[in-house]
């Protein structure tokens, strides 16, 4: 085999592609090349979990997208980060670690996908957590990444107490035997520090004389011979086109995003769409892009009558003090991110918890011109919620045959009635929690949206203004056995192509309830499994 040859090709290293480099590497048999656009992940920025703050639009290791106007969100374009970086957007992520409930899998599998049950999905869930709480029914000790869960801020216990009031129950582990319920969210950190896909597998790996890792590579189009079949890449390495070549398979893992734009500019996607842009078509399927789904999120924001976090970070001094603490104890505010909330449901007729909420001790603002978040002038929390399985769709397309211009993002977010009517019931059950006399306990007052919600309208309106996303964007090369409505088969293989796979999150035929890189990093694993199974037939 040449230097220019691999057995796999594996495009965009993020939290899908590190964990397929190692997969695929670690029998030494193959050879591997991962391809990623960003750089290496060198900044203590990606180590620190609260610098997740800092990197939120950070030019070098983000792709800063905008999403397309969104006709029920006010006309507003919706802020897109998506890690440009080793360890992709589970580099620059906030770390909360949840799989979903049994009935998002399920409902993968009632798809026409075999095999992605939550049964048949728990083991590859277990393989990726190595999890405080050790061996069990649920959990693995032994797998990669670290799964952590810190104490909370005392005055997370009020809203513990408020959820109790409504009836609610507690659940000491989203991950375990069901999702529903208040508690404390599991992160992935190891001793004080981010643990992602990138640090816990890929780095490791890279000591193999069988796996490349290049960086500043921009994957511009995946190659085919007359068969359909993906035989390498042509790619620019700091701005110089090169190709590999792959002996068994391209992986497409760029995210759910750039995977299909980048098959759309390989020649595969809708045929119309590919000649406006004067694209030769290489296979014609229409729902590459389409299906695209994520969370939207709107905080509620309320001043403390006590001390929260905002009193432990808002002056420079109490910073310099809590960044000598991380970086000789690994502990304090800069090794925190959000850890309690709950999966809740808004009323007694849904059969599953619909909402997702997140009680943060500190209230902030992340400005809309970039830069830091910028910390309330007062005690403050905030809680926020998130509608767990919208049903809005919307698509991908790419704007230019040029793989550098960015991709029409448009999520149509908040397009059906469902939607809107969770929207709704999330903020009612955010009041109701407010007006609980744990709550109030603490409570001076609520800082927005304040008089400006009161009934349904308004609270409609004021999701429409002020909700963003949540950055959980997936489904838009969704797994499923109709070819004009899916990209993939169970298998994860492009339909009507061969050699050329989809291994993120772009996969999900419907989103999980709740924070997804741990769905994605299943997805993942299962699928290392397959091809390597795939390898050996
Ligand atoms: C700010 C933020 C906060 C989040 N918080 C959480 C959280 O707390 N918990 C949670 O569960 N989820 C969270 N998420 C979501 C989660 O991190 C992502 O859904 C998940 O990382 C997606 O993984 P992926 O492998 O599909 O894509 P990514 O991890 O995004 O990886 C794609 C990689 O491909 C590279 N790439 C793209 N195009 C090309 C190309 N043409 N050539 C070469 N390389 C390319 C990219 O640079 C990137 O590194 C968050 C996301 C963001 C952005």
């Amino acid at each position: 085999m040449d230097a220019k040859t691999f057995d796999y090709v594996i495009v965009g290293g993020g939290s899908a592609g590190c964990i397929l480099a190692d997969r695929l590497s670690e029998s030494g048999r193959f050879r591997v090349l991962l391809l990623e656009a960003g750089s290496a992940d060198k900044s203590m920025w990606l180590r620190m979990p609260l610098g997740f703050a800092k990197l939120f639009y950070h030019p070098k290791y983000n792709w800063r997208y905008q999403s397309a106007p969104q006709r029920e969100l006010a006309g507003q374009r919706v802020y897109t980060p998506r890690g440009k970086v080793l360890g992709g957007s589970g580099a620059i992520n906030a770390m909360i670690y949840v799989r979903g409930q049994r009935e998002d899998f399920d409902d993968w599998a009632a798809q026409g996908n075999p095999g992605w049950g939550w049964d048949d999905v728990l083991p590859w869930f277990k393989r990726v957590e190595s999890h405080h709480a050790g061996d069990s029914e649920w959990h693995s000790g032994s797998g990669k990444i670290h799964i952590t869960r810190d104490p909370v801020h005392p005055i997370c216990e009020s809203f513990f107490e408020a959820c109790n009031a409504l009836g609610h129950r507690a659940n000491d582990d989203f991950n375990g035997a069901r999702l529903e319920g208040y508690g404390v969210y599991d992160i992935n950190t190891r001793n004080g520090q981010r643990d992602s896909s990138c640090t816990a597998y890929l780095h490791p790996a890279m000591k193999r004389s069988n796996l490349d890792v290049q960086t500043d590579a921009l994957v511009e189009r995946v190659l085919f011979d007359r068969n359909r079949k993906a035989t390498g890449v042509d790619v620019l390495i700091k701005g110089r086109r090169q190709n590999f070549a792959a002996r068994r398979e391209v992986i497409l893992c760029a995210g759910a995003v750039e995977t299909p734009k980048l098959l759309q500019c390989s020649g595969v996607g809708d045929a119309a769409l590919l000649a406006r842009h004067q694209i030769p078509v290489v296979h014609h399927l229409p729902a590459v892009g389409q299906n695209l789904q994520d969370h939207l999120c709107a905080s509620y924001y309320y001043r403390a009558n006590r001390p929260t976090v905002n009193d432990e970070v808002r002056h420079l001094p109490q910073q310099a003090r809590a960044m000598f603490q991380y970086l000789f104890k690994r502990k304090g505010i800069f090794a925190t991110t959000v850890k309690a909330g709950g999966f809740l449901r808004t009323s007694v007729e849904e059969k599953a918890p619909n909402v997702q909420l997140y009680f943060n001790p500190l209230s902030y603002v992340l400005p809309e011109s970039g830069g830091m978040p910028r910390v309330e002038p007062y005690s403050g929390y905030t809680i926020f919620f998130a509608p767990c399985r919208p049903t809005s769709r919307g698509s991908i397309t790419l704007t230019s045959a040029d793989i550098q211009a960015p991709p029409h993002i448009d999520p149509n977010y908040l397009s059906t009635e469902h939607d809107q009517a969770e929207a709704i019931a999330g903020s009612k059950l955010v009041r109701n929690l407010a007006a609980t006399a744990s709550l109030k306990r603490v409570t001076a007052e609520e800082v927005r949206p304040a008089a400006a919600v009161s009934d349904d309208a308004s609270m409609l309106q004021f999701f429409r203004e002020q909700s963003g996303s949540i950055y959980h964007l997936c489904g838009s090369c969704a797994m499923g056995s109709d070819t004009e409505r899916s990209v993939v088969n169970s298998q994860l293989q492009v339909h009507g192509m061969t050699n050329l796979r989809v291994v993120d999150a772009s996969v999900f035929p419907n989103i999980t309830s709740g924070n997804i890189n741990a769905p994605t990093m299943m997805v993942a694993e299962k699928a290392a499994h397959m091809i390597l199974e795939s390898a050996a037939a």
